[in-house]
C-alpha cells in the first residue's frame, strides 16, 4: 500500500487540490497540518478560503516549527495532509533554527506503520538565479529538502497548470 506521497509545484498549480483529493479518496477522517501563519489580512483570506474548501471532516493542526513532532502525535489510523513544506522551511529560517536535522526526522517518520501521509511543497528555482544572498540560500534549502521528502516518499507528484504528473 502507498503510505507517503509528496506533490510539487508552482503557486496556484492546483497542488493543494490535488492533495485534498488524494486524502479524500483513502475514505477515512483525515487530519490536515498547516505550517502557514496568518500575519495579514491576505494570508487569513487565503486559509479561510481552504478551510472552507475543506470542509467538515477533517481535522485541523496548526504548525508552524515543529512538523515531525506534529506527524508523530498525529492519530495513526487518520491519513495526513502536510501543507506545505516550503512555509514549514520559511518559517525555521526566520526562527534561525536548523531544517536538516527535521527534515531527515520527518522523513524517517514517514516509515512508520500509520495511515498514509500526503504531503505538498513548492518548485521553487526554476526562474532566473536570483540577486540577493538569502534568496539564493531559501532556494538552494528548499529543493534540498525536496529531495530528503521526495527520496522518503513512495510516490512524487508534479501539479502543472491544474494537471498532475506522477514522476515516482
Ligand atoms: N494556519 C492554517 N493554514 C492553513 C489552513 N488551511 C490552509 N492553510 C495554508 O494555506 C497555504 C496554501 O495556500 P495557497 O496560497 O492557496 O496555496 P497555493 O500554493 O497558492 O495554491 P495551490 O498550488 O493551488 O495549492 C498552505 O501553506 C497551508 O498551510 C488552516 O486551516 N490553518
Amino acid at each position: 500500500m502507498t503510505k507517503s506521497i509528496l506533490i510539487t509545484g508552482g503557486a496556484r498549480s492546483g497542488k493543494s487540490t490535488l492533495a485534498e483529493r488524494m486524502v479524500e479518496g483513502f475514505g477515512l477522517p483525515a487530519t490536515y497540518i498547516a505550517t502557514a501563519q496568518a500575519f495579514d489580512a491576505e494570508m487569513e483570506q487565503r486559509i479561510a478560503d481552504h478551510q472552507a474548501r475543506r470542509g467538515a471532516g477533517w481535522h485541523t493542526v496548526a504548525e508552524p516549527l515543529d512538523l515531525p513532532g506534529a506527524l508523530e502525535a498525529a492519530d495513526p489510523a487518520r491519513p495526513v495532509l502536510i501543507d506545505c513544506l516550503t512555509l514549514w522551511l520559511t518559517n525555521l529560517l526566520l526562527a534561525e533554527r536548523d531544517w536538516r536535522a527535521p527534515a531527515e526526522a520527518l522523513a524517517g517518520s514517514l516509515a512508520r506503520d500509520r495511515a498514509p501521509v500526503v504531503i505538498v511543497t513548492n518548485e521553487v528555482g526554476a526562474g532566473i538565479v536570483p540577486e540577493n544572498a538569502l534568496a539564493r540560500a531559501f532556494r538552494d534549502a528548499a529543493g534540498s529538502l525536496n529531495q530528503t521528502i521526495a527520496q522518503a516518499c513512495d510516490e512524487l507528484w508534479l501539479s502543472v497548470a491544474g494537471h498532475p504528473l506522477q514522476i515516482k
